[in-house]
């Protein structure tokens, strides 16, 4: 006769409780704490919004930050580089920010949290719960299932010989459970299975959300309705974009339009670090022959694929946005930027031949280069196609830096009359037309130092405060670069001006609130230069050639010319549309006359 469970089967289940309990325990403790050994939490740094904050933050967070960064470094760890200028201030203001970040899951932390899971002994801890569950559960039920059959037994008096348990029971073990039928290994691998496609389904989707744009308002499909959706996109979504791109999206997927959109939103330093972190980023922002190559080299590279050309045609198209941002309007509105460009589309159509053998591949990449130079400026031209595939300039991106570098020298060449007296100070040109006769320090010394950048002669002539408060009143064009915002508050509606690149007029609403104050476009008192922030490769490489072209230019002046025949010397200028030096000299009738680089 069957007998009630007994006391031992009872003893065996609690046991199995405890000892569950207790291993989960152990185990879990045990996981907690490898993650936090793991190298995972290093490795993910808070979020992304502790670079905006620590932009925005007061001076000793940014420290503290910068100490972090520091002995991360130290440590060997991986970390973000953090953006100079615009962009994190632009997309993270706190509540943008928190908003963003509700946006956005990151699929890292999904992949590294099973990762951190398979570490700290997840399979493990999933199949030893597995089997515990199933031995307590067959335990349970044998015990429940025991105590049915018997009180059956007694209620109908069946004996318990001639009964076929597994045909009448209704309350047979194996009825109860159909997993009561299982082998413990069975249980084991059944668990291990689970968990592992468990994580694989978890790594599956962390990779879709990093491959596709599908977070994105625009979809890359539809290429003509993109179009369309980026001219509606306000700047608020500019800035999400800007956001997601930062950590999560591969910028590259998306359709041109959208790039040149979302670079044109960023300072050019931040464009360098771009190229800076990876190949396929160096490669997204270079048009045009790689500068690192040599002559010889750019000559007989083809470009890869038709995927690189079309990298590179969006890329110039990249730097032609921020040109046309930052640079063209001094050639498109400004008279006397309109001037410089009329002489080198003279020089172009006259007297240019470059010597260089190049590809058609290359020769066409230049004319379209110079194409789209021309096409910002806004100036009618009739230069034929074979004048253009002479053309010598090798990208856009090199004759954004150029121009950046050159713009001053190159617009007011030979601009030292009476009549039309323009000067460069510390970066910025200043109209003096209407001072220079009245100019204390005389107006020959102010003829013969105008049509360049004479920061050098007027900080050694040691002018006055008054004398810099009155220059003030004659900028016309100012070098954002070459502004100190330090001195005041310079901010007009939370914008910074040093968040801006480039040349502003003098009306810009950004320079309003403190432009009259000293120290602010010109040093108050005696100082170095301002620096232009250009790219030093080609700064250098232009002061070298500056340098050699003066020596040149004024050994021509005294033997060819004769002293006698002009008023001051033979200057120079880099003429960044011609890519060549250009010289100039004021004859006897005080006229400037143009002429190319003679020796
Ligand atoms: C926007 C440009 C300029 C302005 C507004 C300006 C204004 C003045 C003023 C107000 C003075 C009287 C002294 C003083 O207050 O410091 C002065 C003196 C003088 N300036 Fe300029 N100046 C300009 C550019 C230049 C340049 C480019 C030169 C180049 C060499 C120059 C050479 C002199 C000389 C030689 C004196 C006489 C200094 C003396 O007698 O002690 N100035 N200028």
């Amino acid at each position: 006769m069957s007998t009630l469970p007994d006391l031992e089967t009872y003893i065996s289940a609690s046991t199995l409780f405890t000892i569950r309990v207790f291993i989960g325990l152990i185990l879990g403790l045990l996981t907690v704490f490898r993650r936090d050994l793991s190298c995972n939490r290093e490795y993910h740094p808070d979020d992304d919004d502790a670079l905006s904050i620590r932009h925005e933050s007061s001076p000793d967070i940014a420290d503290q930050w910068e100490e972090r960064d520091r002995s991360n470094q130290q440590k060997g760890n991986l970390r973000r580089r953090a953006s100079f200028s615009s962009l994190p201030t632009l997309c993270n203001t706190p509540t943008r920010a928190a908003a963003a970040k509700q946006k956005r899951r990151d699929p890292t932390e999904e992949i590294l949290e099973s990762a951190s899971l398979f570490l700290s002994g997840g399979p493990f801890l999933a199949v030893v719960l597995a089997v515990i569950d199933h031995l307590m559960l067959t335990v349970f039920l044998t015990s429940v299932a025991s105590l049915g059959t018997l009180m059956w037994r007694q209620k109908t008096g069946v004996k318990e010989e001639i009964i076929d348990s597994s045909q009448t029971d209704p309350l047979h073990e194996e009825t109860l459970h159909p997993q009561m039928n299982q082998s413990v290994h069975q249980v084991a691998f059944n668990a291990a299975t689970e968990y592992f496609n468990e994580i694989s389904s978890k790594l599956d989707n962390s990779n879709n959300v990093n491959t596709t744009p599908t977070q994105l308002p625009i979809k890359r499909t539809n290429r003509s309705k993109s179009v369309n959706n980026i001219s509606q996109l306000s700047e608020e979504d500019y800035i999400d974009l800007i956001t997601l791109a930062r950590g999560h999206l591969d910028i590259s997927l998306l359709p041109s339009e959208t790039q040149i959109a979302i670079f044109s939103f960023l300072h050019p330093k931040d464009l360098l670090c771009y190229t800076c972190t990876h190949k396929k980023g160096a490669r997204m922002l270079t048009d045009g022959s790689d500068v690192k190559m040599t002559a010889d080299d750019q000559i007989n590279t083809p470009p890869k694929d038709s995927s690189s050309t079309s990298e590179r045609k969006t890329a110039m198209l990249i730097w032609k946005e921020l040109f046309e941002r930052d640079y063209a309007w001094i050639l498109r509105e400004w008279e006397i930027g309109r001037e410089a460009v009329q002489r080198s589309l003279d020089v172009l159509a006259w007297d240019y031949f470059d010597e260089t053998t190049l590809s058609a591949y290359q020769e066409d990449h230049r004319s379209t280069v110079l194409y789209h130079i021309l096409s910002t400026t806004g100036i009618h031209h009739n230069l034929s196609h074979e004048v253009m595939l002479r053309h010598s300039l090798k990208s856009m991106k090199e004759f954004y830096f150029t121009f950046a570098e050159t713009w001053l020298n190159y617009t007011i060449a030979g601009c030292n009359s009476t009549n039309k007296c323009l000067i460069g100070l510390h970066g910025h040109v200043f109209d003096i037309s209407n001072f220079v006769e009245q100019h204390p320090g005389s107006t020959e010394t102010l003829l013969l130092q105008a049509g360049r950048d004479a920061t050098v002669f007027f900080e050694t002539m040691g002018h006055s405060l008054g004398a810099r408060r009155l220059a003030l009143s004659m900028c016309v064009v100012t070098n954002v670069q070459c502004i100190d915002e330090d001195k005041g508050d310079c901010t007009l509606s939370n914008k910074k001006v040093s968040n801006n690149w480039g040349l502003l007029k003098p009306s810009s609403s950004l320079l309003h609130a403190k432009k009259s104050l000293p120290g602010f476009i010109i040093p108050r008192k005696r100082s170095k230069p301002r620096s232009s922030g250009a790219l030093l490769r080609i700064r250098n490489a232009l002061k070298r050639e500056a340098i050699i072209e003066l020596s040149k230019a004024d050994r021509w002046g005294r033997t060819i010319l004769g002293t006698g025949n002009l008023f001051g010397g033979v200057q120079v200028y880099f003429d960044p549309i011609c890519c060549q030096w250009r010289w100039w000299y004021t004859d006897l009738n005080f006229e400037p006359v143009y002429t190319e680089s003679a020796e």
